[in-house]
This record gives C-alpha cells, structure tokens and sequence, in this order.
C-alpha cells in the first residue's frame, strides 16, 4: 500500500519535473511551469497590452535575443511564434510545417472528424483544396463570373445607400461604417458556394451574419480554453468556452445542412449544375461518400469558406474606410483617378485596374494594415524539424507572426498610418517582393484573387458615389482596433454624401 502511494507520487513528482522541461534548442521563451506551461504569463500580458500580439512583442522582446522565433507552451501545445520575415518565408515554403493543427478544437469544430479545406491537411486537403477550386472557377471564381456577381453586389450596396440618404431628406446620411461590408462580401461568396444572395433585411441573412459573429467570438488565432486544456471541455464545459463552442457549430451546421436538403431536393442530374453545392451532390450521386468526399465534408467546406472569406475581406475594408474618413486627401486623390479613368457613366470594372494604380495601392494598403495586425492561419510541424536554426519537435503548433513584418517600420515608415503611396513608384503600382499578406507556398490563400476583386469594385464605385466625411461634433474614427480571431476596426459612423456626378 505504502509502495504504491509513493510509487504515484514519484511518477507525479517526475511528471511536472518533465513537464517544465523544453526540448533541446527550442526557440526561446518565457519558462513553463507544470501544467499551464507559460499560459499564465501569456494571459496577464494579454489582459495587461489588450492585445495578443503586443503580448508576444514584450514576450519576445523579454526572451528571445534576435527576436526571430518566441517559443511557448500554453497548457499541452508547444507553440512557436515565427517573428521575422526571413523566418516566415523559410517556414511558409517548408513542407514540415505543411500540417494545420490537431486535437480537440479542430475536430469539433467539424463534428468530431478533421474536415473542411482551412484546417486540415495531408490527401484530404490537398484533394478538396484541388477539387474547390477547379470547381468554383465553373461559376466564376477567379474569372469574369466573379467580377460580374462583385459589380452586382456593388450596385446593391450603392442601391442600399442612395435608399438610405433618401429615407434621411436625400443630401446626406449618418451610416454605421465597421460592419457594412458584411452582407455583400458574405453574397458575393454564397452566390458561388450555393447559388444564393440575401438583402440585408433578410432573417436568413441576420441568422447568418450572428452565426458568424458568434463563431469568431468563441475562437482566436491560437485556439480556446478547451483547446489547451481539453480536460476543462469534461470538467467545466461552459468556463471553458466549449459548450457555446459546439452550440455555435450545431446552429451553424444545422444552417448548412438545411441548404443543403434543399439543393438536394431540387437537383436534377440532367440541369447543368448551377452552384458548388450542386457539383459536389452530383459527385455524391455518382460515386458515393467514397475517399474524402462526404456530406459533412461539403459542409465543413461551406463554413471554412465563410470563415476564411468573408471577415478577411469586410474586416480589411472597414479599416480601410476608417482611414479614408479620417484621410480626406486620400480620399480625394482616389476620387480623381475613378473620375479620369471611369467617369460617371460606368461602373469601374477589373479591366479599369491596371490604370487606376491609386486605387490599387489602395488596396493593397488595406490588406496591410487588416493582416499587419493578426497571425496566420496555425500551422503544424508534420515531424521533427529546424527553422531559423531552431528545433521544432513533430506536432508544434507554428504561428506566422503578420504584425512583425507588415508594420516593420523599416519596410514600412510610419505603419500604422494609411498611405498608398508607399506601394507605388514613378506613379505605377510597386509591391515589394517581400509583402505576402496572402501567405505563401502550398497553404497560400485560395481566395486572393477574389478578396483582391471585392475590395477593389466595392471600393472603387462606393468613391465613384459618395464621399465619407467625419461626423460634425463627433471623434474621428478610432487608430486603436478590436482585438479577436481576426482584427477589427474599432465600430466608427461617416457623414455619407452623394457626389455631384
Ligand atoms: C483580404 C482578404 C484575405 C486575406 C488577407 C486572406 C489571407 C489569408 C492567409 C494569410 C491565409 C493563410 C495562409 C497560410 O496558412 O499559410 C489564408 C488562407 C486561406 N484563405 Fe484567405 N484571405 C483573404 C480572403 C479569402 C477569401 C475571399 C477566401 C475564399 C474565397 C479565402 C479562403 C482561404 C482558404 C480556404 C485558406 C486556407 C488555404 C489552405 O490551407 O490551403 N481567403 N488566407
């Protein structure tokens, strides 16, 4: 009895001994302490900064001597934050690293199997990633289709706007700026995925709109509680996040799924398909659920597309429009260029992009300044590796540290302030070789072509209508962003003015 009790304890005793231990040449890092590893650090950083990346700065700043890599722990995950450029590109381009995330957190989110196209790897991902794409270019992703469905979601919003400023005596109208991109960019994707659009009155669009809202709350770049700790999803579901967790999911999957019946429903083998959702039904018919293609499967990749596709591209735009009423100069210039090359009689169209290089740096100023302040999508290392001349043990978590590079004062001067200027040259449009928002290698973004479409017609013929000028006897909008899963502008209203065309 004795022997056991001191048998537990000497094994207890040997496990936090170990658990407190690092592999040899792990990137640098605050120490772990049994259990929580540094997560305790890490969230009184957080509380302390407001941000998860300012508390990987001072992490970084405090541990790691050349600042490339901060090496952590936070409960079981061994995460590695990849800070400088150099290092990004080398682990971005390196298939070890090639894996997304395991566990818990990623297999609930997708019904207890690893599914879907943004979190997942190996066959399935590269099948379905391969598959997703040659099929969605069928109803226009990456070609004319795409511009032609991102035109008619611009004359919605221009439509919804104009409706707006007559309901308040036509001359002008206060409008809630940091979420009005939502609606649009969400139906210039569902129009592809499943052939559908909402107004932004619609219940199924409001149901829509808080299902996503409510799935980026729950999350952040590194994972949730539960994640780290997954005992805590048994112990203390609703502490841990993991009961709103997977009730989201359910209202989400139950959302999807409902589509998908009715797709099914109507689907006739002899009509040409008209959406994703009807190319992967005939594909079911045909084959079967065989290999990586399922129901479920098509569902998660309908929630991984809302995921990756519709805040990166809103998000991005209302921090840029956030500048551009704060930046009338800015603003102006754009509206000089739309005015020259567009005029007043057309829409501008992508075949306008190539000499509209103010509004294209516009662009690209916008992207830097949403991604510049989050993480990439988490990536794994599929075995033991090195990076930087760092070890990286199979199964570490490796997070692209964005903010590190896209507001590096040196590539960037002045990066927090709003100037398209800096991507141009001689008047031309001038990306620096190293500026991937995007990402890189076999993981890059699938949906850049179309994020880059949206932001540049939604842009574009907003400027082509309307000014947006600051509120009289009101703040400016706010430098200072709402931290989450992904970055947003702080919630900011513009005086809307029709332009005298
Ligand atoms: C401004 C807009 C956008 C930005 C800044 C952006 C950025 C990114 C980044 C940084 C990654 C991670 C790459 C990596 O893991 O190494 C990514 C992945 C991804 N993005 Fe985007 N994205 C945008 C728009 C979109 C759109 C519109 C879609 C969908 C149509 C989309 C779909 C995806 C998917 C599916 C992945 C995962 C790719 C994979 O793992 O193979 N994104 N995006």
């Amino acid at each position: 009895m004795w022997l056991a009790a001191l048998t537990i304890v000497v094994a207890a005793c040997l496990y936090l001994y170990f658990d407190t231990h690092k592999p040899k040449k792990f990137p640098p890092g605050p120490k772990w302490v049994p259990i929580l590893g540094c997560a305790n650090e890490i969230y009184k950083l957080r509380e302390k900064t407001g941000y998860l990346y300012k508390a990987v700065r001072e992490l970084s700043l405090a541990h790691s001597k050349d600042g490339t890599l901060l090496g952590l722990r936070i409960g079981k995950d061994r995460i590695v934050m990849v800070n400088s450029l150099e290092a990004n590109k080398e682990m971005l381009l390196n298939e070890d690293f090639d894996g997304r995330p395991k566990g818990i957190f990623y297999q609930t989110r997708t019904w207890g199997k690893r599914r879907g196209v943004l979190l997942t790897d190996g066959e399935l991902w590269k099948e379905q990633r391969r598959f997703l794409l040659r099929h969605l270019k069928e109803f226009g992703f990456g070609r004319r289709g795409m511009e032609d469905i991102a035109r008619l979601e611009a004359s919605h919003m221009v439509h919804d706007v104009f409706e707006i400023v007559g309901q308040n005596g036509g001359k002008s109208a206060v409008i809630q700026m940091h979420n009005f991109f939502n609606v649009y960019i969400l139906n210039t994707l569902w129009t592809m995925m499943a052939g559908i659009r909402y107004k932004p009155c619609d219940p199924q669009m409001k149901v829509l709109q808080s299902l996503l809202f409510d799935l980026f709350a729950a999350i952040d770049m590194v994972g949730a509680l539960f994640s780290h700790f997954p005992i805590l999803s048994i112990v203390a579901p609703t502490l841990s996040g993991y009961k709103d967790f997977v009730g989201t999911h359910k209202r989400i999957w139950k959302f999807l799924r409902e589509e998908l019946e009715r797709h099914k429903e109507r689907f006739d083998p002899s009509q040409e398909d008209r959406d994703f959702m009807d190319v992967y039904i005939r594909v079911l018919k045909n084959k079967g659920e065989v290999d990586t293609y399922s129901e479920g499967q098509l569902v998660a990749m309908c929630m991984d597309m809302f995921m990756a596709g519709t805040e990166t591209t809103s998000k991005s735009m209302s921090f840029c429009f956030s500048y551009l009423v704060r930046e009338e100069a800015v603003q102006k210039k754009a509206q000089e260029e739309i005015d020259r090359i567009v005029g007043k009689d057309r829409r501008p169209s992508l075949e306008d992009r190539p000499n509209m290089p103010y509004n294209e740096a516009i662009l690209h100023e916008c992207v830097r300044h949403f991604m510049g302040r989050t993480f990439g999508v988490p990536h794994r290392a599929v075995r033991d590796t090195w990076l930087a001349g760092y070890f990286i043990p199979e199964d570490t978590m490796v997070l692209s540290n964005f903010t590190n590079f896209l507001m590096d004062e040196v590539m960037f001067p002045d990066p927090y302030s709003f100037r398209p200027e800096r991507f141009l040259s001689e008047g031309k449009l001038s990306l620096p070789e190293d500026f991937f928002p995007f990402g890189l290698g076999k993981h890059r973004c699938l949906g850049d072509v179309l994020g880059k479409c949206n932001i540049f017609i939604f842009t574009t013929t907003m400027l082509q209508r309307f000014s947006f000028l600051p509120v009289p006897g009101e703040p400016l909008p706010s430098l200072v962003h709402v931290d989450g899963a992904t970055p947003s502008a702080a919630p900011f209203t513009a005086l809307v003015i029709p332009r005298e065309l």
